[in-house]
């Protein structure tokens, strides 16, 4: 699936090359909470970005200049938040492209830059400003359609946020935990973190601990299911030291193979013990997923708060706590239309649009159907972890 994404990816940067970006003006940035007065960042290698006015609804920039290593940015700060705060984008008309939405200048720069990404995909337009107001939130959309870069621009511009004026100690310490099913998951989706990350070092750290190589403290940790339970117990007994204490952002990528009996184990002691929606302090949830079956919203309604499920093919649907069944139906009905009945028959396809923005997959697919869910995903997991399909897959 790798060579579909990258198709994907070659072809919206083919359609960003015609645009100059030498130089950047940002009319507008939103940023709320925060009363620093001054915020410094380095390692900024564009050529010239000036933000002329910058409106905030607690701070208001009155100037930011950055050139080449150098980029200062002044607040004056305002007391209008909550009013403004719900207003951070304007939904229907203006998000059409990264450089008009409300994003920290130095995230945008990065999406602008080092992704190259112009236009948001369709889920990252639906998602990011839900999950910017915090909610909890189910994303789900085919694979290869932006799902990763729709959790991580909000969260992360959160967290950019939060850390302004954090206690130093607290700004690497876990504010957010990303699960994925398995190692080589892990690694890609920490090296997209990482990009977007780039400008930001002094504010937001990203890290997994694969291979247990890891031991300092990030802001976002990547992690699978049986390492954090792992980091968590070894923490505790080696250091007392709860992880989980300064958590604000959960994130459960490809939900619905995290909810399969390969991680059962691990995952219901994560759900119960650690993470279920009675512990201490709320965090905000975001699940991702290609496919979301009855059992998987079952499960994470243990943990979840009133989420809204937003997906491409249907129109965002509202679930409660206590009406998860009902909405079920809907999205049962998808689930099983692509995963009926006639073992082990294969397919070959080239050439699929898909439903993104001006997108077009352009790779290779292949599919298989199976009787049951399970043996999708033991086959699946077993092609992923003998490399034999490299990255993702579904
Ligand atoms: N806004 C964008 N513009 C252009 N390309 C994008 C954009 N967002 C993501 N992409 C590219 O699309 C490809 C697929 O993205 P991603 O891996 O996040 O999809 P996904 O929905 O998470 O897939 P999966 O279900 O396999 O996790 C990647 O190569 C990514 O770089």
């Amino acid at each position: 699936m790798k060579e579909g994404k990258e198709n994907i990816a070659k072809k919206e940067n083919k359609a960003s090359d015609s645009v100059t970006i030498d130089s950047v003006t940002i009319d507008s940035v939103t940023t709320d909470s925060v009363t620093t007065d001054s915020v410094t960042t380095d390692n900024v290698t564009t050529d010239s970005v000036t933000t002329d006015s910058v409106t905030t609804d607690s701070v208001t920039t009155n100037s930011t200049t950055a050139t080449n290593n150098n980029m200062t940015t002044t607040h004056t700060s305002n007391n209008n938040s909550d009013k403004v705060k719900d207003n951070l984008f304007d939904i229907d008309n203006s998000f059409q492209e990264f450089d008009n939405i409300l994003l920290d200048v130095r995230l945008r720069k990065s999406l602008l830059y080092l992704f190259k990404f112009n236009h948001p995909t369709i889920i990252q337009k639906k998602t990011i400003p839900h999950i910017i107001k915090k909610k909890d939130v189910i994303i789900h959309s085919k694979t290869g359609t932006g799902k990763t870069l729709a959790y991580l621009i909000p969260v992360i511009q959160n967290l950019i946020k939060e850390n302004l004026n954090e206690k130093e100690y607290l700004k690497f310490f876990y504010k957010c935990i990303i699960i994925t099913p398995s190692d080589e998951l892990c690694l890609q989706i920490h090296a997209v973190a990482q990009k977007l990350c780039t400008y930001l070092k002094d504010l937001v750290t990203v890290n997994h601990n694969i291979n247990h190589t890891f031991y300092e403290h990030t802001t976002i940790l990547i992690t699978t299911p049986k390492l954090l339970c792992d980091y968590i117990t070894e923490n505790k007994k080696k250091h007392n030291l709860d992880i989980l204490t300064n958590l604000k952002v959960l994130i459960l990528d490809e939900a619905d193979i995290l909810h399969t009996t390969l991680f059962e184990k691990h995952m219901k002691t994560l759900m119960l013990k650690y993470l279920s929606k009675n512990y201490i302090q709320k965090y905000q949830i975001i699940m991702a997923s290609a496919t979301i079956n009855k059992s998987v919203i079952t499960n994470t309604s243990l943990f979840l708060h009133n989420p809204l499920f937003l997906s491409i093919e249907n129109d965002k649907i509202e679930i409660n706590d206590d009406d998860i069944s009902g909405k079920l139906a809907l999205t049962d009905d998808n689930t099983t239309a692509t995963t009926t009945t006639t073992t082990g028959t294969s397919h070959v396809s080239t050439n699929q649009n898909n439903q993104t923005n001006n997108l077009n997959f352009n790779g290779k697919y292949y599919y298989y159907l199976y009787e049951t869910e399970l043996e999708k995903y033991v086959y699946l997991y077993y092609l992923i972890k003998n490399n034999t399909i490299k990255f993702k897959s579904l």
